[in-house]
C-alpha cells in the first residue's frame, strides 16, 4: 500500500469553527412525490393538480418539515443529522422514521437486492494503471473505512465490497486521483461516496471561506453553499439517484448531501442548499446558472466527481463542465482530487481526464466497456415493419408470474410516445420516459415503472445511464443504438447488483454499423452469436472508411483503455503534452485472469453521432 500522504491539505484537522453552510433545518424542499394510486397508464391520469400543488412527502422527504426553531432542530439531531463540534463528529441519534425511509425493510419489493451472482464479481479481472497503486482491500472494515460509515453501509445491507469499491477506497484515502471503469450495476456509486464520506467524517468540514470574514451563522442574506464534495451527472433523474444514495450514506453525520438539476423549480433548491450543503450533486447547466446567482461557490471543494463524464460530453456539456471546473472558483488540481466513473471510457473523455486529473490511476473492473455475464443477451432479425407486432408476441409470452419490469429503448422522443400509445391501446401498461417530457412527467413516469404500476416503459437514451431500478428483468433495445457503447449503458438496466437479466435487440440491415462491435461484445460475455449476424459482419465491407464523429468503433477510438499506456496516434491524443508526460506508468498491477484489451481498426459506418435523439 502507497503511504504518500493524502495531497489535499486537510487544514481543518482538529479545529473547531461553525460549518461554512450549516444553517441546520429540515430537509422537507426537494420532494419526490408519493406514487399516486391511479390506473396503469400514467398520462391518463387527471390528478395533474396534485403534482403541481407543491405537494410533497412520501418516502424520500416526509420529515423535518418544521417552520421554526430549524437550528436546535437540527442541534438535537431530529432531521438526521449530525454536526462537527471542537475538532470532533458529533454523530447524531438514531432516528428510526428517518433509518426506515432511507434503508427500507429488508424484504421492501422497490430495493434492490443482491442476487445470486454477487459473489462473481470477484471472478472479474481488475487492471489498475499508474504510479504506485494501492492494493484494494477485501472486506467493509475500518480502517481504512471510518466506523460512521461502517455503521450506514450496514444498514444498507452490504456485507461486501463490489470490485471497484475494493480498490477505490484505498486509492481515495490514499489522496490519489481515479478514473474508474466498471461493469454496469457493479457498484460505482458506493465506489465514489464510500471513500468521500469516509475522508469527510474523518477530517470535518473545511474552515469557514475567506471571503466572508464575518460569517455568522444564521445570515439570512447572500447566503452563499460552500460544498467541499462536488458530483456531476448527466441527467436528472441520475443526479437525483445519487443523491438518495448520498443522504443513505450520510445518515446521522455532520455532512448533508443536496441535489440541484434543471427542469425543476430553482427557488425550492436554492431553499434546500441554504439549509446546508456539503456534498452537492447536481447537472452542470443547473450548477452554473446557481453559480452565477451567487448561491453555490466552489471554493471549498476538496472532491469532484464526474459520473458518466463520458455522457456528459455527448450531452454537449463540456463547456459549462470545463467553466466549473477550471473557471470558477473551484481550486486547482493539485488542491482537490477528482475521480471519474463511467462503464464505456471513449477516447474523448480520456483527453478531458488529461486537464482534470492528475497523477491518477485508472481502473478497469473487467475489459472496459464490457457488458456484465449476468445478463443474458438475445439479438433477433426483426425488419422495421415487423417490430411493433414482434414485440407484441415478446410481451404476451412473459408469463403472468413474471412479476419483472420491462424497459424498451427507442432512439427518438416521438417514438417513445408513440409506442407507448400503442402498447396501452393494446392493453399493455405502459408509460414513456424522454427529454421533451417535463420534469414532473418524467419523475412521475419514473415512479409508476418502479412501482410495478406500469411495468413497461419505452425509455429514449435519457433513461440508459445509471439509473437503478429495481427489478428490471428485461431490457429491449426495439431500436438499436449507432454508438455500441449506448447499447452497453442501456441493457445495464437490467442483470445488476449480481442479479440476472435478459435483454433482447431488434437487429435488421440499417444496424449493421454496430454489427462488428455487437459480435465482439457478445463474445466477451460468453453469449450465443446467432449464425445470421456473422454473415452480416461479413458482408458489411469497409470497416473503418466511416468512422463516426466520435472517431469509430471501439477501437478506432481509441478509448475504453488507459490512454496513457497504449498511447494512440498525436491527433488522437489531441494535443497530449510531451510523450514523457503521457508514456508509460509503471507500477500498475492486474489480477484475476488477464483479459487483455480487444477491438480491432475499424469504425462504426454508422456513425453519426447526434444528441438530439434523447
Ligand atoms: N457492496 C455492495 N453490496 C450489495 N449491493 C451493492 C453494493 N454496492 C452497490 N450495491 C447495489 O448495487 C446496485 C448497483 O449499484 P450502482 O447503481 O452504484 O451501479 P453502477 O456501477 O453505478 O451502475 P451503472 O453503470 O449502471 O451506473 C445498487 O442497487 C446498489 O445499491
Amino acid at each position: 500500500m502507497n503511504s504518500a500522504a493524502p495531497a489535499v491539505n486537510w487544514n481543518s484537522r482538529n479545529t473547531s469553527f461553525p460549518r461554512a453552510d450549516a444553517w441546520g433545518g429540515s430537509r422537507s424542499e426537494m420532494g419526490y412525490s408519493t406514487p399516486q394510486r391511479s390506473g396503469w397508464s400514467d398520462r391518463a391520469s387527471s390528478q395533474g393538480d396534485r403534482w403541481n400543488s407543491g405537494y410533497r412527502g412520501g418516502r424520500y422527504s416526509n420529515y423535518g418539515g418544521r417552520g421554526g426553531g430549524l437550528d436546535e432542530f437540527s442541534r438535537r439531531g431530529e432531521d438526521g443529522y449530525g454536526s462537527w463540534r471542537e475538532g470532533l463528529h458529533k454523530i447524531a441519534p438514531k432516528n428510526l422514521h428517518i433509518e426506515r425511509d432511507l434503508f427500507g425493510l429488508p424484504d421492501d419489493p422497490d430495493r434492490q437486492h443482491t442476487g445470486i451472482n454477487f459473489e462473481k464479481y470477484d471472478d472479474i479481472p481488475v487492471e489498475a494503471s499508474g504510479n504506485d497503486v494501492p492494493e484494494g482491500v477485501s472486506d467493509f472494515t475500518s480502517p481504512p473505512l471510518d466506523s460512521h460509515l461502517l455503521c450506514n453501509i450496514e444498514l444498507a445491507r452490504y456485507t461486501t465490497p463490489t470490485p471497484v469499491q475494493k480498490y477505490s477506497i484505498p486509492i481515495v484515502a490514499n489522496g490519489r486521483d481515479l478514473m474508474a471503469c466498471a461493469q454496469t450495476g457493479s457498484g460505482k456509486t458506493g465506489g465514489f461516496l464510500f471513500p468521500i464520506l469516509s475522508e469527510l467524517f474523518k477530517h470535518g468540514p473545511s474552515p469557514p471561506p475567506p471571503e466572508q470574514p464575518g460569517y455568522t451563522r444564521g445570515m439570512s442574506r447572500s447566503r452563499k453553499a460552500y460544498p467541499v464534495g462536488l458530483i456531476l451527472a448527466p441527467t436528472r433523474e441520475l443526479a437525483s439517484q445519487i443523491y438518495e444514495e448520498a443522504r443513505k450514506f450520510a445518515y446521522r453525520s455532520w455532512v448533508r448531501p443536496c441535489v440541484v438539476y434543471g427542469g425543476a423549480d430553482i427557488s425550492a433548491q436554492i431553499r434546500q442548499i441554504d439549509r446546508g450543503c456539503d456534498l452537492l450533486t447536481a447537472t452542470p447547466g443547473r450548477l452554473v446558472d446557481l453559480i452565477e446567482r451567487g448561491r453555490v461557490s466552489l471554493s471549498q471543494t476538496r472532491y469532484l466527481v464526474l459520473d458518466e463524464a463520458d455522457r456528459m460530453l455527448d450531452m454537449g456539456f463540456e463547456p459549462q463542465i470545463r467553466r466549473i471546473v477550471e473557471q470558477e472558483d473551484m481550486p486547482g488540481v493539485n488542491d482537490r482530487q477528482t475521480l471519474m466513473f463511467s462503464a464505456t471510457f471513449p477516447r474523448d473523455i480520456q483527453i478531458l481526464a488529461r486537464d482534470f486529473l492528475k497523477d491518477y490511476v485508472f481502473l478497469s473492473v473487467g475489459r472496459v466497456g464490457s457488458t456484465s455475464e449476468n445478463i443474458t443477451q438475445k439479438i433477433e432479425y426483426v425488419e422495421e415493419e415487423d417490430k411493433r407486432s414482434v414485440l407484441l408476441d415478446i410481451l404476451h409470452s412473459q408469463p403472468d408470474s413474471d412479476r419483472g419490469l420491462t424497459l424498451i429503448f427507442v432512439e427518438t422522443k416521438r417514438s417513445a410516445d408513440t409506442l407507448s400509445v400503442y402498447l396501452i391501446q393494446s392493453n399493455f401498461p405502459a408509460t414513456s420516459i424522454h427529454g421533451d417530457r417535463s420534469q414532473r412527467e418524467r419523475e412521475r413516469a419514473l415512479d409508476s415503472f418502479r412501482t410495478g404500476r406500469t411495468p413497461i416503459m419505452v425509455a429514449t437514451a435519457v433513461a440508459a445511464r445509471g439509473l437503478d431500478i429495481p427489478n428490471v428483468t428485461h431490457v429491449i433495445n426495439y431500436d438499436l443504438p449507432t454508438d455500441i457503447d449506448d447499447y452497453v449503458h442501456r441493457i445495464g438496466r437490467t442483470g445488476r447488483a449480481g442479479n440476472i437479466g435478459l435483454s433482447t435487440a431488434f437487429f435488421n440491415r440499417s444496424n449493421k454499423g454496430v454489427v462488428r462491435d455487437l459480435i465482439e461484445l457478445l463474445k466477451e460475455a460468453n453469449q450465443e452469436i446467432p449464425s445470421w449476424l456473422e454473415t452480416v459482419a461479413k458482408e458489411t465491407q469497409s470497416y473503418g472508411s466511416r468512422g463516426s464523429s466520435r472517431g469509430g468503433g471501439r477501437g478506432s477510438r481509441g478509448g475504453n483503455r488507459d490512454h496513457r499506456r497504449f498511447g494512440g496516434s498525436s491527433s488522437e491524443r489531441g494535443g497530449y503534452g510531451s510523450s514523457n508526460e503521457f508514456g508509460y506508468y509503471g507500477g500498475g498491477y492486474s489480477s484475476g485472469n488477464g483479459g487483455g484489451y480487444g477491438g480491432g481498426n475499424y469504425g462504426n459506418a454508422n456513425g453519426n453521432y447526434k444528441q438530439s435523439w434523447w
